[in-house]
């Protein structure tokens, strides 16, 4: 979560703030400490001046009484030695000189004669003329008052100097010396009585920087005097300051670091040094410091844990406000929503896009064997997480153990505001670091007391949920089941409503449209009838001896059946059509978009019967037992008049009571014309599949003949011999034939008849030269075999194929050209030729009439009829002649009828005729006459 810009402001500020009260802090005790160590300075100079004048003071003082007694001993020596008053001289001395160890007097060979104080009984076997003080004496008369180095005192044994001055005699040759001897105790004494802290120091050091006296006394090799000082910082200060001055140390004896002060001695060769430690001046400074950093710290800490807490509140306060917003924008989802999957959507999306969290999803309680719950929605960062999670409520499952199972399985809201530190959680841990989720909230879907899922969110922080935030999403999720239960009772009225829908317009039983359907249907397909054009039917069904079948098995099977004519009949007509359960065994089909011709309707809706009389009489199997049933259909077509839908019901009716009159499984149209017509087809139909078996057909031989009348040849065409009706004309039974696909037997025993006719005529004189021409249907053409077939025919009669003529209609010859070109190319290959019926009437390409291998053209009668007085057919006819001359093929004219026909048609280059002005189709006795008369005139 972001933060605001005036809570950054406000930590800016407190950084500042803390940063110059660190500096100020800083700044002052810098500063008291510099004071501490003026302080100090000021203090250690004081006492090096007191030190220094207090020695200074006692070496004059020790001075004139070295100058006394050498006076003294010069007037002593000047009048003659008396021992007595110089003791007495002496003892009074030294009396006023406390500090000194011993006053004594040594001759000019430095041998003791006089001494007063420690060891002076000692004296004759002690000698100092080794000592530097004496021989400076002895040899300089002018040496004043000399100081000796410390020594370890010969006759005391302990560490003292000694001051003295030289004595001359009477004629100014050295007399001896005196001597004042200070132990080192003495300076020690007055060191110790000086204040300078624990760890403070004073030395006297003589003027080449060796250690006459220190306190405390150095331990280790150091101790000793005699020692020489050669610090670095003593020696600059000297140089800057030879009498006094002050310097910061840190002791290469103890390791120590001091305030130094020092000072020249007066009267005496020598430096005093008084030092105090940092460590003493500044332990106050030292603590107090402490404390002001501590309460520094304490300040910055406590101010810290201000902003920290006022982060943590403005965090809560922004996630209470998004919490709200989330709640109300859910509110608005739940109004909105249009389905359950959509809501779920929706609120998922929104807890992300609104709530500012990482993902969030909704499962579902499954009550299978693992108690899985099932994603049902989902937003936010995702990355095949749900996918690849296997989650259960099932507490017994360690699947089941994690916040969402739980949330299901207790029904109450499981809130993980670390899954790192969670060990509960640790199966999910890696797949939740791997998406940087670190908190989660599961919220129980709860409906009608009962949890049905979980809407389980994530969040990418830890301490993610605040409590007044939980409250809320608690409160989205009640909302959420509030708006899936209002859904889910939406849906189940809508699916109510439409269940009542599908029952007030269909049968139960069958799951088709019932009686109100229907006329609702019937009643909208004739409004529109004017519009389509299109022609329609309705039929009516009804089983024959359903009854018998019902009160026999009972109602269930007869219900069974009932279902099973159902889907046959619905198998039995195109999806846009109708099929009604009008109640009990009546059905009723609409058939739409029929052709417009009521013959050709009546005939497709006699078709459709047929298919539905056959489906409802194949065998039954109901309630285990086999049931043969039969079906009763009466139809009416929808007639040119407008009928209302009861009238077409009632014809229906009529037809249907005509059907079962009739002696049912049959079908009647309520038009007593078609119903006729129908009839009267279907009987042709049978009658002719009979001729066919019975050998009704026979074969008439139209002669063709050249320009000089000779007979080429014949066109066979069938003749139907109707036991009753007599001969039947091809143009009653072609058409038939070829809908109803008896023209294929037909046409095989066309073939076979004129090839056995071809080779009767072999045989004959006269006759064997003559070419025979077979008609053939496009639906023969087609048939896959059909080269096979004619080949077969060929070899079975022994037929010449050179005088048989194939001829084939131009208007068979659009479609698959290259099957065509096939076909006629493997039988022309065989010695069939083809002659092109009807030519001209067609659409003939010139493109590809060139790649057909054709033999004949032949001019279709329709334009030979009027060659004479229609210009337009004379051309037409005059067009073929020449197109034919150009192929390189014959043509010929049929339906020739006068002379001046043929005469036209001869002066423009045909010169091979068919038709009535020659002869009429005759019967093949009649044929061959005719042909054998041609010849003969031919001859003659
Ligand atoms: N597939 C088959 N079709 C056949 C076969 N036999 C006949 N047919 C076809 O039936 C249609 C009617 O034939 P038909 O009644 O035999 O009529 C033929 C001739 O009689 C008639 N014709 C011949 N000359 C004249 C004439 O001068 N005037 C006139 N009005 N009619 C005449 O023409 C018919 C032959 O026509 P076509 O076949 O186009 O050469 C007819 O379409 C036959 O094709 C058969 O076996 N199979």
């Amino acid at each position: 979560m972001a933060r605001p810009p005036y809570l950054t402001h406000r930590i800016v500020v407190f950084v500042l703030v803390d940063l110059l009260i660190a500096f100020i802090v800083i700044a002052a005790l810098f500063q008291s400490r510099q004071q501490a160590h003026d302080r100090a300075a000021t203090l250690v100079d004081g006492l090096a001046q007191v030190l220094e004048q207090t020695i200074s003071a006692m070496v004059y003082r020790i001075d004139i009484t070295l100058l006394d007694t050498v006076e003294e001993m010069e007037s002593e020596l000047a009048k003659g030695i008396d021992e007595t008053s110089i003791n007495v001289f002496l003892h009074r001395q030294i009396k006023h000189h406390p500090e000194l160890d011993a006053l004594r007097i040594v001759d000019e060979t430095g041998h003791l004669r006089y001494g007063i104080g420690e060891a002076a009984g000692n004296t004759t076997s002690s000698s100092v003329a080794d000592r530097d003080y004496f021989i400076r004496a002895r040899d300089d008369p002018d040496s004043g008052l000399f100081v000796s180095k410390p020594v370890i005192g010969r006759i005391s044994g302990k560490w003292s100097i000694a001051l003295g001055r030289r004595i001359n005699r009477p004629d100014g040759s050295f007399g001896g010396a005196v001597l004042a001897l200070i132990t080192l105790e003495q300076f020690q004494k007055l060191f110790r009585a000086i204040d300078i802290g624990p760890k403070g120091v004073v030395t006297l050091l003589d003027l080449d920087m060796e250690i006459v006296a220190r306190h405390p006394e150095a331990k280790g090799r150091y101790s000793s005097t005699g020692t020489r000082i050669t610090q670095e910082a003593l020696t600059r200060a000297l140089q800057k300051a030879p009498e006094t001055g002050a310097y910061d140390v840190t002791s290469w004896l103890d390791k120590t670091a001091r305030v130094m002060s020092y000072r020249k001695v007066d009267n005496y060769p020598g430096y005093i040094f008084v030092g105090i430690a940092n460590d003493d001046f500044l332990g106050d400074w030292h603590k107090q410091s402490v404390m002001t950093i501590i309460l520094m710290v304490l300040v910055v800490t406590i101010t810290g844990i201000g902003i920290k807490k006022s982060e943590r509140a403005e965090k809560e306060r922004q996630r209470l406000t998004r919490a709200l917003r989330l709640l109300s924008e859910g509110n608005l989802s739940l109004a909105r929503a249009a389905d359950e999957p959509a809501l779920l959507s929706d609120i998922c999306r929104l807890v992300v896009e609104v709530g500012g969290y990482l993902m969030a999803w909704v499962g579902f309680a499954e009550n299978d064997e693992e108690k899985t719950v099932r994603p049902v929605a989902q937003s936010g960062y995702e990355d095949g997480y749900l996918e690849n999670t296997r989650i259960s409520w099932s507490s017994e499952l360690a699947i089941g153990r994690g916040p969402t199972g739980k949330a299901i399985d207790t029904g109450k809201c499981q809130v993980n505001q670390n899954i790192l530190t969670n060990p509960t959680l640790a199966p999910w841990r890696e797949a939740a670091i791997k998406r940087g989720y670190t908190a989660s909230i599961a919220l129980p879907l709860v409906s009608h007391a009962q949890t049905i899922g979980a809407l389980t969110i994530y969040a990418a922080e830890s301490d993610a949920f605040g409590t007044e935030e939980i409250a809320l999403l608690e409160e989205l999720a009640r909302n959420l089941v509030f708006g899936m239960e209002t859904l889910r009772t939406r849906s189940q009225i809508k699916t109510a409503q439409t269940e009542i829908e599908y029952l007030a317009y269909h049968d139960p039983l069958t799951d088709l449209p019932n009686r109100r359907l229907l006329l609702d249907r019937l009643h909208r397909t004739l409004a529109s009838r004017e519009r389509t054009k299109c022609g329609g039917a309705l039929m009516l069904i009804d089983l024959d001896n359903f009854k018998t079948l019902n009160d026999t098995f009972g109602h269930e099977t007869g219900d069974q059946l009932l279902r099973q004519v159902a889907e046959r009949l619905s198998n039995c007509v195109r999806k846009g059509d109708t099929v009604a359960r009008l109640g009990g065994d009546e059905f009723v089909v609409m058939v739409e978009n029929l052709s417009e011709n009521p013959e050709e309707a009546a005939a497709q809706i006699k078709t459709i019967g047929e298919k539905i009389l056959a489906a409802l009489s194949s065998r039954y199997s109901v309630s285990e037992h086999e049931h043969h049933g039969t079906a009763s259909v009466g139809a009416a077509l929808f007639g040119d008049h407008q009928e209302s839908v009861e009238e077409l019901l009632k014809q229906v009716d009529i037809a249907l009571y005509q059907a079962k009159a009739a002696g049912r499984n049959t079908l009647r149209f309520f038009d007593p014309e078609l119903q006729a017509a129908v009839q009267a087809r279907a009987a042709m139909e049978a009658t002719l599949r009979q001729g066919i078996r019975d050998n009704q057909l026979l074969l008439y031989y139209q002669p063709q003949v050249d320009g000089a009348g000779q007979s080429v040849g014949a066109e066979a065409l069938v003749r139907w011999h109707h036991p009753d009706r007599g001969m039947v004309s091809p143009h009653e039974f072609i058409p038939l034939a070829e809908e109803t696909g008896l023209i294929l037997p037909l046409g095989e025993w066309v073939l076979e008849t004129a090839c056995s006719q071809i080779v009767a005529w072999s045989h004959q004189p006269g006759m064997a030269h003559l070419s025979l021409a077979v008609n053939v249907s496009a639906r023969q053409f087609r048939q896959t075999d059909f080269v096979e077939k004619v080949q077969g025919v060929l070899k079975r009669t022994g037929a010449n194929p050179q005088r048989l003529k194939l001829e084939l209609t131009e208007s068979m010859l659009v479609d698959n050209v290259e099957d065509i070109i096939e076909k006629m190319s493997a039988l022309k290959r065989a010695g069939v030729s083809f002659s092109l019926d009807d030519f001209g009437t067609g659409y003939s390409s010139l493109s590809y009439l060139k790649r057909l291998p054709l033999d004949q053209l032949k001019i279709d009668q329709s334009f030979v009829r009027d060659v004479l007085t229609d210009p337009n057919d004379a051309a037409i006819a005059r067009t073929i002649v020449a197109l034919a001359q150009s192929l390189g093929l014959s043509v010929m004219a049929e339906g020739v009828e006068t002379e001046a026909q043929r005469a036209f048609l001869s002066s423009h280059g045909c010169h091979h005729y068919q038709g009535y002005y020659f002869s009429r189709p005759l019967p093949v006795e009649s044929f061959e006459l005719f042909a054998h008369r041609s010849v003969e005139e031919t001859i003659h």
